[in-house]
């Protein structure tokens, strides 16, 4: 039964040991020795504009081509996972059924599924036992929300098992990923860490020709920061349509709103000139680690790329983000924010459905992370399709 988790460990050690070796010196012991080989090796691998070089398109290793049966591997984690209680229940939200489109959507899943060095070292999650943090149970949660859903596309940070866990499996279900760390993760001054954390971004190949990929570092007022994202531009299969998807995780903490806000300015330029100046559709999946009243918020709605924020779609008048994305108790008291959003480009593409949140029932009382609910922020998927006759601009 636990036939492909066991495997997986297995080649995931191989695998490990191999692209340690050829690019990614990083996974062994925490401090400051191991903070500054990784550093040297980020530089080579970071740039603080948009570079495009063909190193960064990940080409699947042919071991790890051998196909998962998605249900299997669902009945593997289910089985790891038989001591936790079921898995909450969240529906798609129907929000517009009079656009008709003669192609699939495309599902897109936003998560910050948290960082297991952090979530074990730094976040002081105080309600949450220990136990519901174990790497081995947690990450067949991650993989049980991430198959229940199926996206097509993938926007994840906080990843910190890219190599050892995520790539090899995701790969084997179909997926081609890239994985951006951060220059300076919090996680290597964990002990027994697993690396550095950052962003991934996953796509399914028999739906998506990659066409162009960007590793971004952020700058703010002009400086390199520690946030970084990824901005591909993807071509559809069946409709030959492209369209550029973008994951980020900017700054976070109050006291750090403007440097936020630089950073949002910076991933907008860059995005501009990806686009070539707002032609190709965008979609924007970040933990923003900002509320809607902030400053980088309002750059995203008010940007000439005409953006929307999909989760406002939920709300009663479309014009609310939803009350809360992450919920969590920290020794400093209850922390429930609204952080995390997917962007799109409003002209071009509509938000056919919408998964919606926990309740705060469903949270419950300890809030998150918990046996049920593997990260203190929540997936956010929608399914969007192209409008047919685009209205004038994107
Ligand atoms: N080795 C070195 O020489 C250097 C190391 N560093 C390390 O990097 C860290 C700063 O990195 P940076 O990326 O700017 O960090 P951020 O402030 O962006 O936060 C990093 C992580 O901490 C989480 N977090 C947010 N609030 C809290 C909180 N109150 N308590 C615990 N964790 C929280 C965030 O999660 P979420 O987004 O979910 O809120 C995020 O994933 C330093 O603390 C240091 O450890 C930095 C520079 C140099
Ligand atoms: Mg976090």
């Amino acid at each position: 039964m636990l036939y492909l988790l066991v495997e997986l460990g297995r080649k995931a050690g191989k695998a490990a040991v191999c692209v340690i070796v050829l690019s990614f010196p990083v996974a062994c012991s925490m401090g400051n020795g191991t903070s500054r080989l990784y550093s040297a090796l980020a530089k080579t691998l970071n740039s603080s504009t948009a570079s495009q070089h063909p190193e960064y398109l990940v080409s699947p290793d042919p071991e790890h081509l051998e196909p998962i049966d998605p249900k299997e591997l669902l009945e593997e984690c289910r089985a790891v996972l038989h001591t936790r209680p079921p898995r909450f229940q969240r529906d798609f939200v129907d929000l517009r059924t009079d656009c008709p489109s003669s192609h699939p959507p495309i599902r897109v899943m936003q998560w910050n599924i948290l960082a297991q060095a952090l979530g074990e070292g730094k976040d002081n999650f105080v309600q949450c036992p220990v136990e519901a943090l174990k790497w081995e149970e947690r990450k067949c949660l991650i993989l049980e929300e991430i198959l229940a859903y199926q996206p097509d596309i993938l926007c994840l940070q906080e990843v910190d098992h890219y190599f050892d866990t995520f790539q090899p499996l995701l790969s084997r279900l179909g997926y081609q990923g890239t994985f951006f760390p951060k220059p300076w993760s919090p996680c290597l001054d964990v002990e027994h860490n697993n690396g550095p954390d950052g962003c991934a971004l996953f796509f399914l190949q028999n739906r998506f020709k990659l066409v162009n990929s960007a590793n971004i570092r952020l700058t703010a007022m002009t400086l390199k920061t520690n946030q970084v994202a990824i901005a591909q531009t993807l071509e559809c299969k069946e409709s030959g349509r492209q369209f550029c998807i973008a994951v980020t995780h900017l700054k976070a903490r109050t006291g750090w709103e403007r440097f936020r806000s630089a950073q949002g300015c910076d991933l907008l330029q860059n995005l501009q000139n990806i686009t070539q100046g707002a032609k190709i559709p965008l979609i924007v999946c970040g933990d923003f680690n900002a509320e809607p009243t902030e400053e980088v918020y309002k750059h995203f709605a008010s940007s000439s790329l005409n953006l929307n924020s999909a989760y406002k779609l939920l709300s009663a008048d479309g014009q609310s983000e939803p009350p809360y994305t992450t919920w969590k108790i920290r020794t400093s008291g209850e922390c429930r924010h609204t952080l995390d959003y997917i962007w799109y480009s409003k002209h071009a593409l509509s938000v056919k459905s919408a998964l919606d949140l926990l309740t705060e029932e469903q949270i419950g009382p300890n809030r998150l992370p918990s046996f049920n609910y593997p990260s203190d922020h929540l997936s956010l998927v929608c399914d969007f399709s192209f409008n047919e006759e685009p209205d004038g601009l994107l």
